[in-house]
């Protein structure tokens, strides 16, 4: 097992001689894995079963996934390429519904082959990798800036409650909601964590535990059902987590389970923060009601592994995601700056980069 710096997370994934490298997240906190994709296939494969997962992660492996489908194309003409890379991103796109950044990555690796001034096929396959790198770089850089434009919430807090794994694992390194928590770190300020288990994949316990604990930063878990008694108990003085899918109007959508947190936030008069780069707002859709929600498989639900924990045959419901409703948000954390309501009129002001504190 790697044991790291303190402080400093480590980096999901990344390009290492001529290969894409992810770890495997289904194999933590029990075993650290690599694995190396070598075709799309077994990189929309490595996406659908959440071997790599989180919002601005799956995006990045995407990108680095149309590469694999393009690398050995004997496309003979620009035009057979950019329809190679059309179909590519079609069957990428087919991997999970929710998370915009998986769609934002595909549109972006096409739009620079789109604006490529060349016809040289090589030349067109170095843009694509290119592009997939830029991708993986200035998501690390995005998350930094996250961080630091959340510290200035957290500083003066004893502990936080987060949901999932938003942590430098679902991203290039130091994650969204918990890059504010690397960032004080860093700076000498150790805020404690409770994370959530997170069911039913346990995305809390498995991952946001591993890497806290990893990286030296003070973690305490926490079944979902506890969360409530956790707040009642001033524990917590806010709750943060990231998202999949931000619409226009602020609503959120992010692992199943946030929802619920964001009403006992609000009980307990306990700020909801959400952390999310520019690349995961969906502005084509009005509201979270237009968020498509992946289902995911019942097995999930009825089984602890491979263990049955239900009857057999149970009807099941099993959405990986909800939305909340923007009411609940106090604000949202970007790497251009905090987004508070109204959300309508902010979020594009602060997308835009226009100068405005938020406040
Ligand atoms: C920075 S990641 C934000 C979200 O992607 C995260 O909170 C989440 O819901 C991940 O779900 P997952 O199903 O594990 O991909």
């Amino acid at each position: 097992m790697v044991i790291l710096l303190p402080y400093e997370p480590l980096s999901p994934i990344r390009w290492h001689n001529g290969q894409v490298e992810l770890i495997d997240q289904t194999r933590l906190p029990g075993e650290l894995v690599v694995i190396r994709p070598r075709t799309v296939e077994e990189m929309w494969d490595a996406i659908k079963r959440l071997k790599v997962r989180g919002a601005p992660a799956i995006g990045i492996a995407a990108a680095f996934g149309l590469y694999l489908a393009v690398r050995d194309s004997r496309a003979a003409s620009r035009a057979e390429f950019e329809s190679e890379l059309k179909k590519a991103a079609n069957y990428l796109t087919t991997s999970r519904p929710t998370a915009v950044n998986l769609f934002w990555a595909l549109r972006r690796v096409e739009a620079a082959v789109a604006d490529a001034p060349t016809d040289n096929v090589a030349a067109l396959k170095e843009i694509v990798l290119r592009e997939a790198l830029t991708i993986r770089d200035e998501d690390e850089a995005t998350c930094r800036a996250i961080g630091h434009n959340g510290a200035p919430l957290l500083e003066e807090l004893e502990a936080v409650l987060t949901h999932c794994n938003a942590g430098t694992l679902a991203t290039a390194r130091y994650g969204t909601a918990l890059a504010p928590v690397y960032y004080l770190a860093s700076r000498g300020k150790l805020l404690k964590v409770f994370a959530d288990e997170t069911r039913p994949l346990l995305q809390g316990a498995r991952l946001t535990a591993w890497e806290l604990h990893q990286a030296g930063i003070p973690v305490t878990l926490i079944t979902d059902n506890m969360a409530a008694a956790v707040m009642s108990k001033g524990l917590v003085q806010a709750v943060i987590v990231g998202a999949d899918r931000i619409a226009a109007n602020g609503d959120v959508a992010n692992k199943i389970g946030t929802y619920g947190l964001a009403v006992l936030a609000k009980e307990h008069c306990l700020p909801f923060y959400v952390a999310a780069p520019a690349s995961t707002f969906d502005l084509s859709l009005k509201s979270g009601e237009e968020i498509p929600i992946e289902e995911r498989d019942a097995a999930e639900v009825t089984h602890f592994g491979l263990k049955p924990i239900a009857p057999a045959g149970i009807d099941v419901f099993n959405p990986a995601f909800d939305v909340t409703p923007n009411r609940y948000v106090t604000a949202i954390i970007t790497e251009k700056g905090i987004i508070r309501p109204p959300y309508q009129e902010n979020i594009p002001r602060v997308l835009q980069g226009i100068n405005f504190n938020g406040a």
